[in-house]
């Protein structure tokens, strides 16, 4: 679909820098359009979607959740007028204006861009690794962390940063014991964070270390691992392997149209976010590899949008919106849902949620049935759902869809051989067709529902 009106700022990326961006250009009458992204970046929300608590941004004295932060700043920006685009861009074209910026659905014209494309975990691609990746090896233990796969087992953890230190602590919870790899002799985690692994009953350090290798049959088995100093090499037998050793900044879609440095992060002049194109501005992680704070990334969204406001000024370019009328936003809601039972549990009912519910339907149901399983501290759950909740409406009384809260139903899960959610499963006639580990692209879905129903 080809737009031939020409925006005036497209924002790229939906963490805490790009909704904010988005805040400030609504409020400016910009009314810019947000690619939040979907999948090849990191999932709508961003990076603060894979944590807990989030107890240090300001106006939060008792904290709040990474997911909880993420809902009500999208919120702010969808009630400035933003225009929100759950998609990945997939091209830019910089060397023309107004620039170009695609997604598969979509291509669009525009004076200006904020780029807020954060960072990706990394991945330590170790022989094996393949195998056993979201099969006992996750890159997020906050939302992995409360499969039945890691309950009662060991686990391991390698990094030493702030996000090694909280997750070893945070699998406390669910492992019998915590092993933390780290190749130097030294945690780079805050004092606290330090204090707090150091001295836990069910952290066990282990330093100068490095994984060569994991292995195991059917499921993981273990890790092999090296110390660095004496060449020693040994089997560590954990059930599940959590990766915690940075990330990479998303820019691959600029290599070759903007100043990028040597590891990937886009330059910007120093203490604000110009890049080296004029009208392009570069916000939050993706061009911080030193704060990476959610603060920080929502200080420079604003700067970014206050920016291309100015840049559009100048050139005579901006085209404002005045807002009539608020308008409606989705407000953050922490309802529970409500669990099917015996009593309310009716069969033409398209949604159900619970174990109750997927066995009765398991056996009954003439659809195809879907299953979403998920558990409460999931932030790429969270994202999933309000995709799913559209798919799902397009099908109505066409499919039985159930929601599974793995927390709530460790068996249910178990016995479908879930391992990390989001998971997705498909039933038709009993027979599992299709299993989907974490975030797909909504036309999956969708075809998947026409093919089988
Ligand atoms: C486990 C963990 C815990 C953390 N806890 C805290 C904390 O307590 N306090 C704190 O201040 N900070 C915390 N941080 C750091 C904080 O999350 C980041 O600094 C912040 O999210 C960076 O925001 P950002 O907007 O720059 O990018 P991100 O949050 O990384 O968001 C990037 C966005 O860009 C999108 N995107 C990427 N590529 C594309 C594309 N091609 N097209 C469209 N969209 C794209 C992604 O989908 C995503 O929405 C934590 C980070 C982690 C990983």
């Amino acid at each position: 679909m080809t737009n031939p009106t020409v925006e005036n700022l497209v924002v790229i990326g939906s963490g805490p820098a790009g909704y904010t961006a988005a805040i400030y250009a609504g409020r400016a009458n910009l009314k810019p359009v947000v690619f939040e992204g979907y999948q090849i970046g990191g999932i709508p929300g961003g990076q603060l979607m894979t944590t807990t608590e989030v107890e240090n941004f300001p106006g939060f004295p008792e904290g709040i959740t990474g997911p909880e932060l993420m809902d009500r700043i999208k919120a702010q920006a969808q009630r400035w007028g933003a225009e929100l685009f759950t998609e990945d861009v997939i091209s830019v074209d910089l060397s023309q204006r107004p620039f170009t910026v695609k997604s598969e659905d979509r291509e669009i014209k525009t004076h200006t861009i904020v780029i807020a494309t954060g960072a990706t975990a990394k991945r330590l691609n170790l022989p094996q690794e393949e195998t056993f990746w979201n099969a006992g090896i996750s890159a997020c233990a906050i939302c992995d962390g409360a499969s039945p796969i890691f309950k009662g087992v060991e686990l391991a953890v390698i990094g030493g940063g702030d996000t090694a230190a909280e997750e070893a602590v945070y699998l406390t919870k669910y492992a019998t014991h915590v092993h933390l790899l780290v190749r130097r002799d030294e945690l780079r985690a805050s004092k606290t964070m330090q204090q707090r692994v150091l001295t836990h009953p069910k952290i066990t350090v282990h330093w100068h270390t490095q994984a060569l290798d994991v292995y195991g049959n059917g499921k993981l088995g273990g890790i092999k691992i090296k110390n660095n100093q004496t060449g020693e090499q040994q089997d560590l037998p954990v059930q599940g392997l959590f990766y915690a050793i940075g990330h990479t900044p998303n820019t691959q879609i600029f290599q070759g149209q903007l100043e990028l440095d040597e590891v990937g992060y886009i330059v910007t002049k120093h203490g604000t976010p110009e890049t080296s194109v004029e009208g392009v501005y570069a916000v939050g992680d993706v061009q911080d590899h030193e704060f990476r704070q959610a603060i920080t990334a929502a200080g420079s969204g604003c700067m970014g949008a206050m920016l291309a406001e100015r840049w559009l000024s100048l050139n005579g370019l901006g085209e404002e919106f005045q807002q009539t009328e608020t308008p409606e936003v989705e407000t953050p809601k922490s309802t529970p849902p409500q669990i099917t039972t015996s009593e309310n549990f009716d069969i033409q009912n398209t949604r159900h949620t619970g174990g109750y519910a997927l066995r009765k339907l398991y056996h009954d149901s003439d659809r195809l049935i879907m299953v979403k399983y998920s558990s409460p501290t999931c932030g790429p759950c969270h994202a999933l759902k309000p995709i799913l909740d559209k798919v799902v409406a397009e099908f109505e009384g066409k499919i039985h869809y159930i929601e599974i809260d793995i927390e709530e139903d460790p068996e249910i899960a178990q016995n479908a051989g879930v391992v990390g959610t989001p998971t997705v499963q498909f039933f038709k006639n009993k027979d599992l067709i299709e299993n989907l580990k974490g975030v797909k692209p909504k036309s999956l879905y969708r075809e998947l529902i026409e093919k089988n129903s």
